[in-house]
């Protein structure tokens, strides 16, 4: 099939720039070209994207083996399987991939590209797009590709066998031979000389066929809905039904779309004249079939041939019945219908061409950024960078089409050589491409970073020139003399052995499998942990290491944990060392980056009582004050360990703190699963899963259980955890940019959500701590309110819904409440003063980063600082998931808002599921990151290239160093 080319993308719009015909080929190729006809041409230069370089492409639907091998030749990726993919298949496999190649049968829906965090361009291989969202690729920033004419002659030929078949009911003759049957016959068979064709659709395969049908002596008539030049004898008719009632055989070749749905149904073929032929190789949706059924069985259609239907099967083999359309026997009973398998463009000769060109332009877009013959996005190209330009980067900004954008891009290139620029739109989508000349390392890494961060911005890719690349290069040698950069992992050790076990944690089990296998010499994955004379590495759950293994062998054995870090994990410990390291250090960044807290053991309510005259009086006084001053202040009650949160409850006097334990005695199993911010257990399934699973934790850790669930049952000390509330957080609306698509929150009706930040950080050896720069924010599933409480009510009846911000408990509402911090530049800052209503800027995110890394440097500092709590191994590493709230007091004095970032808990083995299908992307990169940076030297032969000069607060693999710290013998070496 093919569009008719009524279809307007193809339209002026690109004018001017460079032509947009068909068979125009870009100005890469045409440089190319005329290099070979004359060697003093000028050479285009090769590009690469900067950022991803490790393209991986996934191809389905047996897509030609030169596009494969033509991807494969660029060093890029590729997976490739001969069957269609479901939508949910997809939504599962496409986040890892940055592009896809696909064929008719596989939907590219909006759920689709919702899930594709990474994926830059899809390629169809064929004519048809009515498979992919165009519309919404095309906001998600996504151009798609198309071959508008390589299968056209394939499709034409098939369609002038179809015409003589049905013409001759040969299909019928030979199928009764198979039979053992001799029909011999000449009634109602026809030559086709002297007949009429009317072609629906004179597009590339409507206008070849034209051509061919001429040659067979038939007269040709065209409907198409733009005037168009007929070839040869061919007459175009002004509307359908002329076409209908004229043409002994009406042949469709026009895209599926809304108005061509059962664009031939019963009236049409009513129309049609008595004993004539349809036929179909465009889509199945294009004829209403159990019309045309009906038309066959009367005997008014005299045969029919059809390659398309509505429902087809993915994979070869598949039965093709009335579960996958309900008219498919009594199809497949009629006389004279010719059924094909969707074969129109199925030739050697078209999936070859088919795949050079459509390889072509995905690598042309991957590679230069261009996006001549997109067929949802505006086209634009630049001319080629030449060989002799040194140090330039092509900036390609795919923008929302809203005025000021180009203010704001010019201005920020406004100190650069800009060589060249181009920009067009197309509806809401815009797209400005543009070399900028004579650039460092830092001018990429501060165009990429302001220009990424422009409202408008959808998606911003840079690429650069191999001998910018080359200044990569000298800048990281200038840091890391010893790092051959071809090698830069060194050499490997002879093989290793890996034992990989999450037994809950399926998602960190399949990343930690292709983090270790990314690494330069693949292990040997073991069953269980052994020391089998090869270096081992242990990347499992807490409880599957074996640390006697990481104990006893410090040069051959490195763990994913350390044995002993209470002092970060359990609140109470992690409270008590940042007060002691505070009190040496009064200084220190954890000043101000810790609320306020008391932690208290307790077993029953009344002893409560003792500890307002004793530990707790203090807080009992701060709290007599708020309530008699009208204060408002709010504390919140924790336990001890992190446990899914049960047990948190908001309270703002004595009294209430009172009935809350009193409320925990008498409701001795109620199983409340309450979200928390404090929260990494993997999501469980029920409240009784949840009870069992903390039964069994708290036999084992007397003194850490949940007081809500055990309270009476145990009758044992329950450390429970007081915090000052902090009511001053930053509050955004993350329905300000909706990540479904959906309409964006209106500035009138944006409404102030409390979020925490999840950061993720590892700390490795003994000890260098890095913290993930891809920081995600996790918004509470209503908005911010002061909590409210009239004075009769039970204090279990405050909404924590404002104020909790984990998401594990959000399961309605999507990855609505999950973002990446940097996606929230842009957000009106709904807290403080309203007067000064500003947006959030990178600037901020950059300040709110850097106390963030000051603090968790700090943080382990305090921990190191008591050495029976945490011990830290030369042959470990561990990740943690930590919350930090951002607290935002407003600035009389100037009108930069002020953040003060506060910790609130740190979590091991943390719970990455939440982050959700959308941003798991960032968990690969996370993982592969770990495995580069704290797994790949251990297993290194060469000990002189692993020790690298990385300074810290630089980042390198998105990790930020944020401490180094020599630490010797605390754990025995
Ligand atoms: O080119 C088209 O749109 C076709 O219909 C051919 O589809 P196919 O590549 O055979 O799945």
């Amino acid at each position: 099939m093919s569009h008719p080319v009524s279809i307007p993308f193809k339209s002026a719009s690109a004018a001017g720039v460079v032509s947009v015909s068909p068979t125009s080929s870009t100005l890469h190729e045409r440089m190319r070209q005329n290099s070979l006809a004359s060697p003093s041409v000028r050479q285009p230069k090769a590009l690469h994207p900067i950022e991803n370089e490790n393209l991986r492409l996934l191809l389905v639907e047996n897509i030609s083996q030169g596009a494969v091998k033509a991807f494969q030749s660029q060093g890029w990726h590729v997976d490739h399987q001969a069957k269609a993919m479901s939508e949910d298949e997809l939504v599962e496999k496409i986040g890892q991939y940055h592009a896809i190649g696909i064929r008719s049968k596989t939907k590219i829906t909006e759920r689709v590209i919702k899930a594709a965090s990474k994926l830059l361009v899809i390629g169809c291989f064929c004519i048809g797009t009515n498979q992919v969202d165009l519309a919404t690729a095309a906001k998600a920033g996504i151009p798609v590709f198309n071959s508008p004419f390589s299968n056209s002659r394939s499709v034409a030929e098939l369609v002038i066998s179809e015409i003589v078949a049905l013409s001759r009911q040969y299909f019928e003759r030979g199928y009764e031979m198979r039979q053992g049957l001799w029909n011999k016959q000449s009634k109602n068979c026809w030559e086709v000389r002297g007949k009429t064709l009317g072609i629906v659709g004179y597009g590339h395969i409507g206008s070849q066929l034209s051509v061919l049908a001429e040659a067979f002596g038939m007269r040709v008539l065209f409907y198409d809905v733009v005037n168009l030049m007929p070839l040869g004898s061919a007459r175009q008719v002004d509307s359908l039904t002329t076409l209908l009632t004229e043409s002994d055989f009406v042949t469709l070749h026009v895209p599926e779309i809304p108005e061509t749905l059962n664009l031939i149904s019963k009236t049409q073929l009513a129309q049609m004249k008595d004993g004539s032929y349809l036929i179909n190789n465009a889509r199945g949706r294009v004829v209403d079939i159990p019309a045309l059924i009906e038309a066959v069985k009367s005997g008014h259609i005299a045969g029919a041939a059809l390659d398309v239907y509505p429902a087809e099967p993915g994979a070869n083999g598949s039965p093709f019945n009335d579960q996958l359309n309900a008219w498919s026997s009594e199809l497949r009973s009629l006389k004279n219908i010719i059924l094909t398998p969707h074969i129109g463009g199925s030739t050697e000769e078209a999936q070859r061409m088919i795949g050079e060109e459509v390889s072509g332009a995905l690598t042309r877009y991957l590679t230069f950024g261009s996006t001549l013959s997109a067929v949802n996005f505006p086209e634009v190209d630049l001319r080629a960078i030449a060989l002799e330009e040194a140090n330039h980067v092509r900036i390609c900004y795919v923008h929302l089409n809203q005025p000021g954008v180009l203010k704001q891009v010019n201005e920020v290139l406004s100190p650069y050589n800009v060589e060249k620029q181009y920009s067009d739109s197309k509806g809401d989508t815009a797209y400005l491409m543009a070399d900028i000349a004579d650039v460092s390392l830092q001018d990429v890494n501060r165009l990429r970073e302001l220009i990424s961060h422009t409202s408008a911005n959808i998606l911003t890719r840079l690429l650069a020139c191999t001998d910018l690349a080359a200044i990569c290069e000298i800048c990281q040698r200038r840091q890391s003399p010893r790092t051959d950069l071809k090698n830069p992992f060194g050499i490997m050790a002879e093989g290793f052995s890996a034992f990989v076990h999450w037994p809950t944690a399926p998602l960190t089990d399949s990343l930690v499998r292709k983090a270790s296998s990314a690494i330069h010499t693949t292990p040997t994955f073991l069953d269980r942990p052994t020391a089998d004379g090869k270096k081992l590495l242990q990347w499992a759950s807490y409880d599957s290491i074996d640390h006697d293994l990481t104990l006893g062998n410090q040069v051959d054995v490195l763990s994913s944990s350390y044995i002993i870090r209470k002092a970060l994990i359990r609140k109470h410990f992690l409270s008590r060392c940042i007060h002691a390291h505070l009190l040496k250090h009064p200084e220190s960044a954890l000043r101000n980056a810790v609320p306020q807290t008391w932690d208290l053991d307790i077993s029953f309510a009344d002893e409560l009582d003792d500890m307002w005259a004793d530990e707790l009086w203090d807080l009992g006084k701060d709290m007599d004050e708020s309530e008699a001053e009208g204060k408002g202040k709010w504390w919140i009650l924790k336990p001890g360990m992190a446990d899914r949160g049960n047990g948190i409850r908001l309270f703002n006097s004595k009294d209430a703190l009172q009935k809350i334990f009193e409320g925990f005695e008498e409701d001795e199993s109620d199983g409340d699963v309450g979200d928390a911010e404090d929260v990494d257990a993997a999501p469980l399934k029920d409240d009784t899963a949840v009870v069992t699973s903390q039964l069994r934790h708290f036999v084992i850790q007397v003194t850490s259980f949940l007081i809500d669930c055990f309270w009476q049952r145990a009758h044992s000390v329950a450390l429970v955890l007081m915090q000052d509330y902090i009511l001053s957080p930053l509050l955004l609306d993350p329905y300000q940019f909706p990540v479904n698509g959906g309409p964006s929150n209106k500035p009138e009706d944006l409404k102030g959500y409390k979020f925490h930040l999840r950061a993720y950080c590892v700390a490795s050896g003994a000890l260098k701590l890095y913290l993930y720069t891809r920081i995600l924010g996790l918004f509470s599933s209503e908005p911010f309110g002061v909590p409210h409480v009239a004075p009769e009510d039970e204090p279990s009846a405050i909404s924590l819904a404002p104020h909790l911000t984990n998401t594990s408990l959000q399961t309605h509402r999507g990855e609505e409440g999950v973002r990446l911090f940097d996606e929230l530049v842009g957000c009106h800052i709904l807290s403080g003063d309203e007067q000064e209503r500003l947006t959030l800027t990178a600037e901020h995110i950059a300040d709110i980063q850097n106390q963030m890394a000051d603090v968790l440097a700090e943080t382990f500092r305090a921990a190191l600082g008591t050495a029976i709590h945490f011990q830290a191994l030369p042959n470990a590493f561990e990740l943690y998931g930590i919350d930090f709230l951002v607290s935002h007091v407003p600035s009389a004095a100037s009108t930069s808002p002020k953040f003060q970032v506060k910790i609130l808990e740190v979590n091991a083995e943390p719970a990455i599921e939440l982050t959700g299908p959308r941003l798991t992307w960032i968990l690969e990169d996370l993982f592969k990151s770990i495995g580069t940076v704290c797994v790949e030297p251990f297993f290194q032969q060469d000990e002189e290239s692993a020790s690298e000069l990385w300074a810290v607060g630089e980042t390198r693999h998105y990790l930020r160093k944020c401490l180094e710290a020599e630490v010797r013998g605390a754990g025995g070496w």
